[in-house]
């Protein structure tokens, strides 16, 4: 663990401010915290004295008090600074995957991982646990680390004036600490990173049993998910008592070798206060100085502890923001970019409906073979159908030309599209908000479109009507209403291209009639792209493209 990664400053720019704040605040307390050891010293020997106690009454009690603010205001910039930070690389690390294009989120990593077990679990963690693992970094450990710089040299230079002999046992005493703290926080590196390694495998594990549930009750094999999870669980709860106990035990040691400096300098100041070579003042003021040089230092080693995790998350957040925009195996010798230079997918080069395809290569990254050569297609306003025998790639053509895949060799224009894929999006929420998706829009429109594709009646006899709730993937729909309920948001959305991967896949007879004359009517005002097996929709096409099984067997 570095630190201090700077990279966070520029990735969430936001972030400087408050980090400057509190490095400003830190250094504030630390002088603050120096004047009221000379201000105590001086009240309790005015209090020896019997001199006047005004002067030093204010002094200490204004001294606390300036603390007191001083505190709440950093705790305040402190949090707002973490929530700064976790927000800002939540967004950035959203805006960079949605950014990149399927090839790349599906690639086996270099690794030789399975393309999505670990790569889906870990940008869940990444994106739930490791940003707001960066909160304490940012918020305690920071701080803390500047007050450490600052604050004992301060307390040296002061302790050196007041009385040299003390600044000497310091000196001599203080650089142990880092010392320790170096050497537990390099033993503590792979436990950290053992422990976030099981916190993902947890995310990652959980998830993908919640996401096959349902199959795995039908099955009747939920019950033993339950013995797995238990022994994921046990394994991050092993590791979590593994960085506790260190972190007990470090936080133990650092404390040891402070107490231990402290009652040196104390010693030492007593037997000179006792034979009377030193003054009562001076005395008090090096007692009350020396641990100032040591606290600064064990709170960052305690912090250090709660900061690992957000450590080890930034780097591999950075290290996903950083990532290039093509997998380092497509990159050639001189670094350069083959894919990306040969990504050759225009926008709105030509007609504002019209798709054109020139001579598409296209291979899935890590298959043998190509799956589309040579594939050439102009499509304009009207419906344009594909088919082909399954696997020949019909969908990743579609994928082309939504710009979600890139070309390996030859064209592709086409301006923005609405593509409804086999199974599309439909989230936990509301009709309307599903309908909403890309944008919002009057109920009547809504309506419209629900009359269009026949749903008008149903949503219509729904207690809530557009605001009836369904669940993650449309359920509580059936598949047909599925289907209607994503072709009547593709009438509503203003892309002049529109492409349709089997919309009537698993519906009944009268659904796909339904469907075929709603596309038919579509492809009166715009450019339809149609994936279908359905007879009647070929029957409808203004034109034909009929793809054949790639010859290369993978
Ligand atoms: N992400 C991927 N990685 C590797 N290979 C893939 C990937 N997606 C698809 N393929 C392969 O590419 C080929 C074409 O797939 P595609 O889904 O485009 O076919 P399709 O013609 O739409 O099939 P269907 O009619 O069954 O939907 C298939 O052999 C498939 O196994």
């Amino acid at each position: 663990m570095r630190p201090f990664d700077p990279r966070i400053l520029r990735v969430v720019p936001d972030t400087r401010r408050p980090v400057a704040a509190l490095a400003g605040i830190g250094i504030v307390q630390g002088i603050a915290t120096i004047a009221t050891a000379f201000a105590l010293a001086s009240l309790v020997v005015a209090v020896v004295r019997g001199s006047d106690l005004t002067g030093p009454v204010l002094w200490t009690g204004g001294l606390f008090a300036a603390r007191a603010v001083l505190g709440a205001l950093s705790e305040t910039v402190a949090a707002r600074a973490g929530a700064t930070v976790a927000t800002g690389l939540r967004e950035q690390l959203l805006a960079a995957w949605s950014r990149r294009p399927t090839d790349q989120r599906d690639v086996t990593d270099e690794a030789g991982e399975p393309p999505f077990a670990r790569g889906r679990s870990r940008a869940l963690t990444l994106a739930t646990q490791g940003t707001s693992a960066v909160e304490p970094y940012v918020a305690k450990y920071l701080p803390a680390l500047v007050s450490a710089a600052v604050v004992p040299a301060l307390a040296i230079a002061c302790l050196v004036i007041v009385d040299w002999p003390s600044a000497a046992i310091v000196v001599g005493t203080v650089w142990l600490l880092p010392l320790f703290a170096a050497l537990i926080g390099a033993t503590t590196q792979e436990d950290t990173e053992r422990r976030w390694g099981a916190l993902t495998d947890l995310s990652g594990h959980f998830l993908d049993v919640m996401r096959g549930l349902p199959t795995l009750v039908a099955y009747g094999r939920a019950e033993r998910q339950v013995d797995t999870i238990g022994e994921v669980s046990q394994r991050h709860r092993r590791a979590t008592m593994r960085t506790l106990r260190l972190a007990f035990m470090s936080a133990a040691a650092l404390e040891l070798l402070a107490t231990i400096s402290v009652a040196i300098v104390a010693v030492a100041v007593g037997l000179r206060l006792t034979h009377g070579s030193m003054d009562l003042l001076v005395g008090l003021t090096a007692i009350l100085l020396a641990p100032e040089a040591y606290w600064p230092i064990r709170r960052v080693g305690a912090e250090f502890h709660s900061a690992a995790d957000g450590a080890a998350a930034l780097d591999d957040i950075l290290a996903e923001l950083d990532s290039p925009h093509c997998p380092t195996a497509m990159r050639d010798e001189e670094g350069e970019d083959p894919h990306c230079r040969r990504a050759m997918r225009s926008e709105g080069g030509g007609a504002e409906d019209v798709v054109t395809v020139t001579g598409v290569d296209y291979t899935h990254p890590g298959a043998k073979g190509a799956t589309l050569t040579g594939v050439e297609l102009v499509a304009g306003p009207g419906l344009t159908v594909v088919t082909g025998p399954s696997g020949c790639g019909k969908t990743t053509l579609l994928e082309l030309v939504a710009g979600i895949r890139r070309p390996d060799s030859g064209r592709v224009s086409a301006p923005p599209v609405h593509l409804v894929t086999q199974r599309p999006f439909l989230g936990a929420g509301t009709l309307r908000d599903n309908l909403t998706i890309g944008g919002p829009q009057e109920s009547h429109d809504l309506w419209e479109a629900l009359r269009e594709v026949g749903l008008d009646g149903t949503v219509a006899g729904l207690p809530d009507g557009l605001d009836t709730r369904i669940g993650d993937d449309g359920f509580g729909l059936s598949a047909g209403q599925r289907a209607r309920l994503v072709l009547a948001r593709a009438l509503l959305s203003p892309a002049t291209v529109v492409l349709l991967d089997e919309v009537t896949a698993h519906v009944d007879a009268d659904s796909a009639a339904t469907i075929g004359e709603v596309v038919g009517r579509l492809a009166r005002t715009r450019t339809v792209i149609a994936v279908t097996h359905q007879s009647d929709l070929v029957a409808r096409a203004d034109a034909h493209l009929a793809l054949r099984q790639p010859e290369v067997a993978r």
